[in-house]
């Protein structure tokens, strides 16, 4: 049976801080963020947006776009490593606010969770939906990643940074992509980026403007999530290596398939942090199935020939015909952890299907990342209808039109400190408040739809 993504769509925040802004502001020559990561917008969450407004908008605008019958939806799995509460999932938060423009109680028969397992929890979601359609396959599923990924300010991950929600519907008989049911996978339990609960007692958090709206509601400490990671990011660029390696070689066990298997691949989608990660780590897969070639280069140790195989032609045409599709909105958004390689899958297909190229019973490659860490590989055929669903979905159009703010509204964002909205929300999800005076509720979120 075919299963697969059927529609996609996507929200992603409406205003953006020009990259070459950031690195005059931090002292960084901007061709390293520009050609060296391939970076040129970061986008930014509005005042009034969270994991949540993405979540709930990318998903009403799927079932929009698509005129689904919420009955029919069974599933709503979300994957985020920006979770807003402990216990209550975004998941939570997102049904209600579909609900509330669906009809009372629509989806009171809707199985919803989050899945996290840093930016790989999307694909995890997504797994977990493909076989429950493969065991069920007259029902609906929605898989919504949703993050934003905030860094410290000027820390290294800072120009890395980006936010929102790729929302896909998961059934049989699909019309953009079916799976393939081998995956390979690699974990290993690593420190190389994470979120650490910590512990603040009283008279940290009076010291702390960051955590002054818990005080008053306190007994003696308070444990909180930071937004921000702790992270190394060239140990982090080394697990990625090591996980998608050995995941790509275990797929290929697992798919009893020989021979350098992502040439079967038209389209290579990779979990992209940053833009050009894709480019700068698969050259160690394409070096372990082409020795002769790193054989062949000059270079005094292992990682000059492999800095040299990376400029040879073979390389240089395998990055613009299989991986460069997938890094256009990368660049113009940033990660968005979870929905990074999914909306490099949606740039791949938009970027195709303006190209006019017949990507029909074309195989195309998932090479997905979690820090922590874990690679699943996996593979997908394209759809004979792909195009009419990927001609509906204005990606580059949007990104066109996308707002630059300038760096000090970027750093009152970031702080938490802008008192009002950049743009005046419209047709959107918004967080309205968060409960500071109800002890019962204290931390509730309230959201409410603007027309
Ligand atoms: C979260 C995960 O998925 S784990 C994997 C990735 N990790 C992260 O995203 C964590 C957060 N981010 C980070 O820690 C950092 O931003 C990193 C690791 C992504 C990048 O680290 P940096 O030290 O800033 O950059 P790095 O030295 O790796 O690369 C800079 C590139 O720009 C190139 N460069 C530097 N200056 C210039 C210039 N003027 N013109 C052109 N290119 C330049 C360098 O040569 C290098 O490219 P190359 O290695 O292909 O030759």
């Amino acid at each position: 049976m075919n299963v697969g993504i059927d529609s996609i769509s996507f929200d992603i925040p409406k205003i953006h801080l020009p990259i070459s802004t950031l690195a005059l502001k931090r002292n960084i020559e901007p061709d390293k963020l520009i050609k060296g990561l391939g970076l040129h917008k970061m986008s930014f969450p509005d005042k009034h947006q969270d994991v949540v407004t993405f979540a709930a908008n990318a998903g009403l605008k799927l079932i929009k776009q698509e005129n689904i019958n919420p009955a029919e939806i069974a599933r709503i799995y979300i994957g985020s490593e920006s979770g807003v509460d402990s216990s209550k999932p975004i998941a939570s938060y997102v049904l209600s606010l579909l609900e509330s423009k669906l009809g009372e109680s629509s989806l009171r028969n809707c199985d919803v969770v989050d899945l996290t397992f840093a930016c790989i929890g999307g694909v995890d979601a997504l797994q977990n939906c493909l076989d429950y359609i493969r065991l069920n396959p007259t029902k609906k599923a929605i898989v919504i990643a949703s993050d934003n990924a905030k860094y410290d300010l000027e820390s290294g991950g800072e120009y890395t940074q980006g936010a929102g929600a790729i929302a896909m519907l998961i059934t049989s008989n699909p019309r953009i992509l079916r799976f393939s049911s081998e995956v390979g996978v690699s974990t290993e339990g690593v420190f190389d980026f994470f979120k650490p609960r910590r512990t603040f007692s009283k008279s940290d958090i009076t010291n702390s403007s960051e955590n002054k709206e818990w005080f008053g509601v306190l007994e003696n400490e308070i444990s909180v999530y930071k937004e921000q990671p702790v992270f190394d990011g060239h140990y982090s660029n080394q697990c990625y290596i090591n996980r998608i390696t050995e995941a790509y070689n275990h797929f290929k066990k697992e798919s009893q398939q020989t021979g350098k298997v992502y040439e079967n691949w038209t389209s290579i989608l990779m979990h992209l942090p940053y833009c050009f990660q894709g480019r700068r780590t698969f050259i160690e897969i394409f070096a372990d199935e082409n020795p002769e070639l790193l054989a062949n280069q000059i270079g005094e140790s292992e990682k000059d020939k492999l800095k040299a195989l990376t400029k040879s032609g073979e390389y240089v045409e395998l990055i613009n015909q299989k991986i460069y599709p997938s890094e256009i909105a990368s660049g113009q958004i940033g990660n968005i952890y979870t929905g990074s390689i999914f909306l490099g899958l949606l740039s791949s297909l938009c970027y195709h299907a303006q190209q006019n190229t017949a990507l029909e019973n074309k195989k195309v490659g998932f090479i997905a990342y979690g820090s922590g860490s874990k690679s699943k590989v996996f593979e997908a055929t394209v759809c004979e209808n792909w195009k009419t669903v990927i001609n509906q979905i204005n990606l580059f159009d949007d990104l066109a039109h996308n707002h630059p703010i300038d760096f000090e509204t970027y750093e009152k964002l970031h702080k938490k400190e802008l008192q009002h909205s950049v743009l005046e929300p419209k047709n959107e999800f918004v967080l309205a408040s968060i409960e500071k005076e109800n002890p019962v509720l204290v931390g509730a979120r309230y959201y409410e739809f603007v027309e």
